[in-house]
C-alpha cells in the first residue's frame, strides 16, 4: 500500500466546512483530532512533507518546524490576528507565505476590553466575592467605590483596528480625552474618534485608564515595566488585551502591591493560564479573564 502524505496539517480539529476550498478540491487534510494543542514532538512528525500548515498561537512556528516540514511547505496560516508565534524571518528565507485572521475579532476583542475595563474599574469581581463570602456586612457609602470613565483620559497603547474599536465603545461613557502611543501617528485610526498622538511616557502620566492593544514585537516586548508604572497615576487602571509578553509581570505585581497603580485587568499573561499559585492571582486588584472569543477563519496573507 502506498502511503500518501497529507497535503495539509491542522493543529486542532475543525469542522469539515472550515476549509471549503480545500475540501472541494479533495485536498488531503490531516487534523490533530483534539481541542488541546498538538504536542511539539507530534507536530514535528506530522508536518513532514506537507504543503500547508494551519496552526494556532499555541504552536511556535520556527526553523525547527519549517525544517521538519521540508521544502514542500508553501503556506502557513494561523487562526489569530497576532502572529508573534511565527518566525517571519524563517518563513521569508524559505519563500513560505503566511495567512492570518485580521478583522475577524476586532469587535469581540473591543467588547472584551471594555468589559474588562469596567469590571476592573468598578471592582466587579471583588464585589461579587464579598457578596458571596459574607464580606458585605452592611451598606457603607464609600465601600467598593471604583473609578469612573466620565471626564477621564484614556490612553491606548497601539492604535490599530482594535484600539480604535475600543475608543468608539468608550466614547459614549463620557471620556474627555483619548491619547495614544504607537510607532508613529495613526491619522487613519484617530479621526472618527479624535485621539492625540503622544509619547508613551506622557500617555502614562496623564491617563486614568491605560489600555494595551498593541502587537507583541521585539519593540513592545516588556514595554510595560516599572519605568512606565512609576509614571502612572496611583488611581490608574491598567488593561491588557494584547499579549502577556508586552508586560513585565513582576513589575506589574510590584506596582499593584505598592499602590503605584489602582488595578489591572488582564486578558493575556505569560504563561497562559498563570499557575494558580501565581502571586498576581492572589491580588484583589488584579483580575485575569479567561474570555477568549472564538475565531472564525477568514484568512488574509501577511507575506
Ligand atoms: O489573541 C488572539 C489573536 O491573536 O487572534
Amino acid at each position: 500500500m502506498t502511503h500518501v502524505n497529507p497535503v495539509c496539517f491542522t493543529s486542532r480539529s475543525h469542522d469539515p466546512d472550515t476549509f471549503p476550498h480545500l475540501s472541494s478540491c479533495s485536498c488531503n487534510i490531516e487534523q490533530w483530532d483534539s481541542d488541546e494543542p498538538v504536542p511539539r514532538s507530534e507536530l514535528l512528525e506530522k508536518v513532514a512533507g506537507i504543503r500547508g500548515l494551519y496552526c494556532l498561537l499555541t504552536e511556535k512556528i520556527d526553523a525547527e518546524v519549517l525544517d521538519a516540514a521540508g521544502p514542500s511547505l508553501q503556506v502557513v496560516s494561523t487562526m489569530s490576528v497576532g502572529y508573534d508565534h511565527v518566525s517571519l524571518e524563517e518563513l521569508k528565507k524559505r519563500g513560505i507565505r503566511l495567512g492570518y485572521t485580521p478583522d475577524v475579532l476586532t469587535e469581540a476583542v473591543a467588547e472584551l476590553t471594555v468589559a474588562l475595563l469596567l469590571a476592573t474599574s468598578r471592582r466587579l469581581l471583588e464585589a461579587v466575592d464579598e457578596a458571596k463570602n459574607g464580606g458585605w456586612g452592611t451598606w457603607k457609602p464609600l465601600w467598593m467605590c471604583g473609578y469612573g470613565l466620565t471626564d477621564s483620559t484614556v490612553g491606548i497603547l497601539g492604535l490599530g483596528r482594535i484600539g480604535a474599536a475600543v475608543m468608539a465603545r468608550l466614547k459614549p461613557f463620557g471620556v474627555k480625552r483619548f491619547l495614544y502611543a504607537d510607532t508613529g501617528p495613526r491619522p487613519d485610526m484617530a479621526t472618527k474618534i479624535p485621539a492625540e498622538f503622544v509619547p508613551l511616557e506622557e500617555l502614562a502620566r496623564h491617563s486614568d485608564f491605560v489600555v494595551v492593544c498593541c502587537a507583541l514585537t521585539p519593540e513592545t516586548q516588556g514595554i510595560c515595566a516599572s519605568s512606565l508604572f512609576s509614571l502612572m497615576k496611583d488611581t490608574a487602571i491598567f488593561i491588557n488585551t494584547s499579549r502577556g509578553g508586552v508586560v513585565n509581570q513582576e513589575d506589574l505585581y510590584q506596582a499593584l502591591v505598592n499602590g503605584q497603580i489602582a488595578a489591572a485587568g488582564l486578558d493575556v499573561t505569560e504563561p497562559e493560564p498563570l499557575p494558580i499559585d501565581h502571586p498576581l492571582l492572589k491580588l484583589k486588584n488584579c483580575g485575569e479573564s479567561v474570555l477568549k472569543p472564538a475565531e472564525k477563519q477568514w484568512l488574509k496573507m501577511v507575506i
